[in-house]
Order: structure tokens, then C-alpha cells, then sequence
């Protein structure tokens, strides 16, 4: 059991459905002869994710489909993504295995991963939505980040060990995906929008912002040629299981190697966006994106004090993080505006009533602008909490 490589399996790729996975995962030995129940639920925008119960044994097999599934086969998408999720991690494992589930095996035709089962813990999104908190959370998507993100940049690894890992999150598509819906579409008439009829005029109020546009040009800049790290990359609520003690995130299938604040951003963003649900954790959440900063710095620091030369320069970590923290900025405003316009809306916004979701998706849009605008001039995580809370919710 384990990994099997691309040329190693005779069978060429097919969905599995949940009579074919069960059989499937049989004759690996995962189970036993006689009945196990197998369930789809995928509630995602890309994959099949089948959960598989026989007495004590519990797994999850997620598969890539070969389009996206929330637009259908019009959109097709690279088998390759489910290769990288299930190497991403691998990779968070070796330096923060307590955050991420355990892989158990995988395939590269077949385009699955059979994962740990965290039916036990609940997808943050959801606990948020059901009025839930989780006190550690921040703190474990803090280290979590500060480990990561130190491994596998040039500053831990060094420029040639770095290099090596670079080759194996190659995710054009997947990569191509976030350009076009983060930093493009939002930002101009894209079929992909999904805008409400009675947000056009904010929205095309947007488009005419010629300079809230370079800015994000200059975010897309970064996220496209800034190879600092392996990022998540697409690291929201809905990819985050949760208990009251514990933290594991899933669903790294964006992986690749971008700019350090482009996680956090996004993470931030999400935070953020539980707020517009349910204002009365407001206090709560934005004490979350403080922790959150405050954790991964810390961890980020400790860790730079083996910083390989010539990055363990006096001084050097200082000048990083101050770039790292306006550009967290930056993305957590990118990623506001698309989740309240662009394809792929999120439930903290959808499940509200129109008046109250007209309303915070203007919020969404013009703390999205002033995040990406005023980035530079927020000098600390106090400023940008303050910035957070300004919004009238
Ligand atoms: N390891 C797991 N254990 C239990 N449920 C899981 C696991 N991984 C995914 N799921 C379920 O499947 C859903 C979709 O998984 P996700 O990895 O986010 O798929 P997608 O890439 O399609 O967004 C999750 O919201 C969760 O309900
Ligand atoms: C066409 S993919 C849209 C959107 O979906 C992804 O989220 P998830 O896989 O977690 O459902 C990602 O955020 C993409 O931008």
C-alpha cells in the first residue's frame, strides 16, 4: 500500500463510483470481505470524496475528477492536482504532522488519495455557520503556517534543496484557476462573475477604480512570480477541520510555490467573512486574525534562526516580514472582493437573507479596496484589526 506511480497501474483512469470504490480499495487489503458502506460527499467545487466504514476501519478516498465539477465537463482540469495534493501533504507532514490528516496511499492514474477519516471533527465553515468557536484554531493555523512555510523556502532548505521540492508542485492549471478568479474576473465584465443584479452598480463602480486595479495587478505580480514557498493555496474555512483541541487541514490540491502571504491572506479573508454571518463573533474572530499573525511570526522568527547564509543577515527577517505582512493585506483584500463576486461565492455570504447579503457583500467590496489600497500604510496587526473591524457589520 502507499504511493503507486504513474506507469505502475494497469487500469486507466475512471470516476469511481460507490460500488466501484469499495471493490477498489478491497483488493488493496484496506478492508475485509463482506459489507462496508460507502457515501460520495463531496460538497466541494472539484472532486469526489467517497467515506468508507467496515467496523473499526474508516477511510476517505478523495478522487480528482477530470473537469471542475461546479461548472461541469465545459471546464476541463488536470488529473495531476490530486498527485500534488496528496504530495503537499506529505511535505506539511514531515515538519507539522499534527495539522494535516495521514495519507494512506495514492494513485496517480487513478487520480486519488485515501486519506484518514476526520468525520469526528467538523469543517470550520460549517461549525462557524452553526454558531461553534474553536480556541485553538488561530494558534494551530499560526505554527502551522510558520513551519511550513520557513521548510520549504529557499531560507530553510537553501536555493538548491529548494529547487528540487519547487519541480514537484508544477500546477499551471490549478494556479491558472486562481489567477483568472481572484485577480482577473472579479476586476472586470467576466463571464465567469456571479454578480446580483442589485450589486452592478458597486461592482462596475469597481471596475472603473483604475487605481485599486494596478494595485491588484501588482498582488498578481507577486502571486505569479514570487516562488518563496509551497503554499496551501487555498487555504479557506472549508479547508480546515476543526475540534476544540485540534486542527488539520485539508484539501491542498492549489499547492505551489508562492508568495508567503498569499495563505494567510486567504485565511484572514475567511475569518473576516464569518464576521459578516455572525457579527456577534466579531471580538472573537479578529482576536483569531490577531493570533493568527502574531503565531506565525513568532514561529516564522524562531525558525530563522537557522536560516541558512546568506538570509540569516542581521536584520534581513525584519525587511521579509514587513513585505510579508503588506502583501497578507493585499491578498485577504483579492480574495473578500472575489468571494462577494466572482464564481465560487461562499454559504458565510449565501445563506444570509437579500437584504443582509446585499449589504455585507458591499461591506465584502469596500473592505476588500481598502485592504488592497491602504496595505502599505498599515503598520501593524493592531492597525490591520482596526482596519478589519472599521466595517460596519
Ligand atoms: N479526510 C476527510 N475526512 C472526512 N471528510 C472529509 C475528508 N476530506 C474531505 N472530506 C469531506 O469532503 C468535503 C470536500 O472535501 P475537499 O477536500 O474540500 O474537496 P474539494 O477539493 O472538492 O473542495 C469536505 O467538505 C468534507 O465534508
Ligand atoms: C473552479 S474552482 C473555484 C474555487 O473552488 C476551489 O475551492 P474548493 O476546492 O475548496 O471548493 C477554489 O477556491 C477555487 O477558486
Amino acid at each position: 500500500m502507499g504511493n503507486v506511480q504513474e506507469g505502475e497501474n494497469i487500469m486507466s483512469y475512471q470516476p469511481f463510483t460507490e460500488q466501484t470504490v469499495v471493490e477498489h480499495v478491497r483488493q488493496l487489503g484496506y478492508l475485509q470481505e463482506g459489507i462496508a458502506e460507502c457515501e460520495e460527499i463531496g460538497d466541494g467545487n472539484l472532486n469526489l470524496v467517497f467515506r468508507i466504514r467496515q467496523g473499526e476501519q474508516r477511510l476517505i478516498v478523495k478522487q480528482a475528477l477530470p473537469y471542475a465539477k461546479v461548472v461541469g465537463e465545459s471546464w476541463p482540469l488536470t488529473l495531476e492536482r490530486a498527485w500534488i495534493e496528496q504530495l503537499a501533504l506529505r511535505e506539511f507532514a514531515t515538519v507539522a504532522s499534527r495539522y494535516v490528516p495521514a495519507v494512506l496511499g495514492s494513485d496517480r492514474t487513478l487520480a486519488y488519495t485515501i486519506i484518514e477519516d476526520l468525520s469526528d471533527y467538523e469543517i470550520v465553515r460549517t461549525g462557524y455557520l452553526k454558531g461553534e468557536s474553536y480556541p485553538e484554531l488561530a494558534r494551530h493555523i499560526g505554527e502551522f503556517l510558520g513551519e511550513t512555510l520557513f521548510a520549504t523556502s529557499d531560507y530553510a532548505a537553501g536555493p538548491i534543496a529548494k529547487k528540487r521540492i519547487e519541480r514537484d508542485y508544477y500546477n499551471p492549471e490549478l494556479c491558472d484557476i486562481t489567477e483568472k478568479l481572484i485577480f482577473t474576473d472579479p476586476f472586470k465584465d467576466a463571464e465567469s462573475n456571479n454578480i446580483e443584479a442589485a450589486l452592478r452598480e458597486d461592482v462596475e463602480r469597481l471596475w472603473q477604480d483604475q487605481a485599486l486595479k494596478v494595485e491588484v495587478t501588482k498582488l498578481k505580480v507577486g502571486f505569479v512570480t514570487k516562488h518563496e514557498a509551497l503554499l496551501h493555496g487555498d487555504l479557506h474555512t472549508g479547508s480546515i477541520f476543526a475540534t476544540q483541541q485540534e486542527t488539520k487541514i485539508i484539501d491542498p490540491e492549489f499547492a505551489f510555490y508562492g508568495p508567503f502571504g498569499f495563505d494567510l491572506g486567504q485565511i484572514i479573508a475567511h475569518l473576516t467573512l464569518s464576521t459578516f454571518h455572525d457579527p456577534l463573533k466579531r471580538f472573537e474572530r479578529f482576536t483569531d486574525v490577531l493570533t493568527v499573525w502574531e503565531t506565525f511570526e513568532k514561529t516564522f522568527r524562531a525558525n530563522f534562526e537557522r536560516a541558512v547564509e546568506p538570509f540569516n543577515t542581521d536584520g534581513f527577517v525584519d525587511e521579509l516580514l514587513r513585505t510579508v505582512f503588506s502583501d497578507t493585506i493585499g491578498y485577504a483584500g483579492c480574495e473578500l472582493i472575489r468571494r462577494a463576486v466572482g464564481l465560487a461565492g461562499v454559504a458565510d455570504l449565501e445563506t444570509l437573507p437579500e437584504a443582509t447579503r446585499l449589504e455585507r457583500k458591499r461591506d465584502a467590496l469596500a473592505l476588500g479596496t481598502a485592504l488592497i489600497k491602504e496595505r502599505h500604510g498599515v503598520e501593524s496587526i493592531d492597525d490591520l484589526v482596526t482596519l478589519l473591524a472599521g466595517v460596519r457589520v
